[in-house]
C-alpha cells in the first residue's frame, strides 16, 4: 500500500470489501502491518517504490497510481483499475509561453512518460527531472513547461500557470507479481474479486 494520498481511499475500498483493518492501520508509523484475521500482511511504502516491491515479489500485490506504474516501467501484472485518486497527467506552463528558437526545457517528476509523450508528438525537448513542487520550474526560469499531475487545478491556478495539453487520465491500479499471480492464484484472485465487486458497485 502506498502511503500518502492513495492510502485513505484504498483503505476505504478494502474496508468496504469486508477486509477488517485495525483502526491503528491508518495512523501508525509501522511499516509492516499484519492483519491476521484477513490472513494478510500490509507493507506501507513510498508510492514510487510499490512497483519495485511487487516486481521483486516481496509483495504479492500492490496498489499504485497509473502515473507511477508507467514511469517505473516495472515488470508486473496490472490486474484492475480501482478508479480512485482520479487525476490527470498534463503539460502546463505560463499562459504567455510561445515556442522560441532553442530546444524547450520541460521539468517533471515523470521523465520517462514526458519523453515518450513529446517524442510521439514529434517535439524535441530537454526533460529535467525534479522530485516535487514542479510548478516552481516555469516561475523561476528552469523550464518553459512542466509535465505534472493536475487534479483540482488549484496548484496551477495559484501559481499563475495554465494547463496546455492533457497527456492522459490517471487512476489507481491493483498490480500483482507475475509469479505470485500463478503460484498464489487463489489468494490473488480473492483480493481481486473483493476489490472488483466494490469497484463495480461504486
Ligand atoms: N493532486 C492529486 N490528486 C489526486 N491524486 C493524486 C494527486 N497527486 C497525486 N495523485 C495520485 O496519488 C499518487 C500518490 O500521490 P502522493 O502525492 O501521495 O505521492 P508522492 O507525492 O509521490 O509521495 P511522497 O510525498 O511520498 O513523495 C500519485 O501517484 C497519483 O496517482
Ligand atoms: O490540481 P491540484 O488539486 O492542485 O493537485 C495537483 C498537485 O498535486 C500534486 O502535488 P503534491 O501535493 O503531491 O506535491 P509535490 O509537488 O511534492 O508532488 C501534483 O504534483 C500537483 O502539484
Amino acid at each position: 500500500m502506498p502511503k500518502g494520498r492513495i492510502f485513505e481511499e484504498a483503505a476505504e475500498l478494502l474496508r468496504k470489501a469486508g477486509v477488517s483493518l485495525p483502526p491503528e492501520f491508518d495512523d501508525s508509523r509501522k511499516l509492516i502491518v499484519p492483519v491476521p484475521e484477513a490472513n494478510l500482511e500490509f507493507i506501507l511504502a513510498k508510492p514510487t517504490d510499490v512497483p519495485t516491491y511487487v516486481e521483486y515479489g516481496v509483495a504479492d500485490i500492490g496498489v499504485v497510481g497509473k502515473d507511477v506504474l508507467l514511469e517505473e516501467g516495472r515488470d508486473v501484472y496490472e490486474l484492475l483499475d480501482l478508479k480512485i485518486s482520479r487525476c490527470r497527467l498534463a503539460v502546463a506552463g505560463l499562459p504567455d509561453w510561445k515556442p522560441s528558437g532553442g530546444t524547450p526545457r520541460v521539468a517533471t517528476k515523470y521523465p520517462r512518460v514526458a519523453s515518450k509523450y513529446f517524442r510521439e508528438q514529434g517535439q524535441q525537448v530537454e526533460v529535467i527531472k525534479l522530485n516535487g513542487s514542479i510548478e516552481l520550474a516555469p516561475l523561476i526560469g528552469l523550464a518553459e513547461r512542466i509535465v505534472d499531475i493536475v487534479s483540482t487545478g488549484r496548484t496551477l491556478k495559484e501559481n499563475g500557470l495554465v494547463e496546455l495539453e492533457e497527456i492522459m487520465p490517471i487512476t489507481t491500479r491493483l498490480i500483482a507479481n507475475r509469479v505470485s499471480y500463478r503460484m498464489k492464484s487463489e489468494a490473488v484472485d480473492y483480493i481481486y474479486e473483493k476489490f472488483a465487486s466494490i469497484v463495480e458497485e461504486s
